[in-house]
């Protein structure tokens, strides 16, 4: 059976297009049981939406015939041809649109960091479990199909044996200086900074491979962390957390944007062997090698497709709203305010404060 989803997609930006990329080749290649129809795009300027049409390739023949609506926010939240929106705008925006979006009665997908801090996610969580709608963080990177091989090994097949640490980095060099003070990776009151923006892949890294439970169920672990402040714009470019677990094993859980992470970016050691794991972008991981300390053959995974990558959450938050479901089983709510309180946890812990916490 089809399923079919009518998407609205909020901010004609970068990560937009990114996500619209792959929800187009979907329907193109007629991939699965899938088919996401785009019907709008929610933008602060029409003349935006209508390049990113252009730039972003959707046509009616990878969107099942459908031209998507160039629309004011409010009038796409008005929109009955919406049934999901996609919330692709910088973090600090996230909590009024998803507000909005579920006030409208509309199912969210939430770009990463769901929120700045945990007070406002919760508001988010309480919302959408009040109206039974349907509401995620787009934590894509827990969707991919190494993640689910190395888990299986990790955790099910047990072939690595006993987990004893992860050294996870995302970092690159963002040019800083050549950014505008305004940048969203540099202005305070947009919430920049490493720790939410590349510093959640980390944790996120030591949530997934450290331990196989999720939110409420977690195992339990301890934080131990440094964030270097730049000094002219006040936040942090340099963020480093130790993750403990009550096990012992430890999740060394760093980012950067003052300089390029190294390759692999992460590294996760057991007591049979270790496996190494390569990607341009850290937060897509596209490669797992899996070295075995009593000499047998290493096991490499690699999965190239042609997708960006976000259509494995797409599809997730297909299947789970044609179900009828308000959560998904891979990245629940609860795992989403577990995290955001790490994160606040270590901002407490570095004095770091955004204007959006008071
Ligand atoms: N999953 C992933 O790998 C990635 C996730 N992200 C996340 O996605 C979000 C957006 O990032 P990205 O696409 O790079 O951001 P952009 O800078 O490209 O902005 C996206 C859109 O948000 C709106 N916007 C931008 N700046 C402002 C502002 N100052 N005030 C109000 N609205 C604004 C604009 O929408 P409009 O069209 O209405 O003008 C813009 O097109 C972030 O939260 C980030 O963490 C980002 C990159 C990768
Ligand atoms: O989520 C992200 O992943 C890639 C980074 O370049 C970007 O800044 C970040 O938002």
């Amino acid at each position: 059976m089809t399923i079919e989803l009518k998407w609205g997609i909020l901010g004609a930006g970068n990560i937009s297009c990114q996500f619209v990329h792959d929800l187009c080749l979907n329907n193109e290649r007629k991939d699965g049981a899938v088919r996401h129809i785009i019907t709008s795009i929610g933008t602060s300027s029409s003349q935006k939406g209508s390049e990113f049409i252009e730039k972003c390739d959707i046509n009616s023949k990878n969107n099942e015939g459908v031209i998507p609506a160039v629309q004011s926010y409010e009038d796409l939240f008005k929109n009955n041809d919406v049934k999901v929106v996609y919330i692709g705008t910088p973090h600090p925006m996230h909590k009024s649109q998803v507000e909005h979006a579920l006030n409208s009665g509309k199912h969210v997908l939430c770009e990463k960091p769901f929120t700045v801090n945990k007070k406002d996610a919760e508001y988010l969580v309480n919302l959408a479990r009040s109206k039974k709608l349907f509401l995620m963080e787009a934590v894509w990177t827990r969707f991919f199909p190494a993640i689910e091989f190395l888990k299986k090994l990790l955790f099910e097949t047990r072939k690595l044996g006993t987990i004893h640490r992860l050294f996870a980095d995302f970092s690159y060099d963002a040019e800083l200086a050549k950014l505008p003070p305004t940048s969203r990776l540099r202005d305070i009151n947009l919430a920049g900074g490493t720790l939410l923006d590349i510093g959640i892949y980390s944790l996120t890294y030591g949530r997934i491979l450290l331990d196989n439970k999720l939110g409420e169920e977690s195992s339990k672990f301890q934080v131990k962390s440094f964030l270097t402040l730049d000094p002219t714009d006040k936040v942090d470019y340099n963020s480093s957390v130790i993750m403990k677990y009550a096990n012992g094993s430890q999740g060394i859980l760093t980012a950067s944007n003052y300089t390029d992470g190294p390759s692999p970016f992460a590294r996760l050691e057991c007591s049979n062997g270790y496996a190494e794991l390569f990607a341009q972008n850290p937060a897509c991981p596209e490669k797992v090698k899996v070295v075995f300390k009593d000499g047998s053959e290493p096991i490499v995974y690699e999965n190239n497709t042609g997708y960006n990558g976000f259509i494995y959450e797409a599809n997730a938050v297909a299947h789970d709203i044609s179900a009828g479901r308000t959560e998904n089983a891979i990245m629940p709510l609860a795992e989403t305010l577990l995290v955001m309180s790490t994160m606040d946890g270590v901002r407490q812990e570095n004095g770091f404060v955004y204007p959006h916490d008071y």
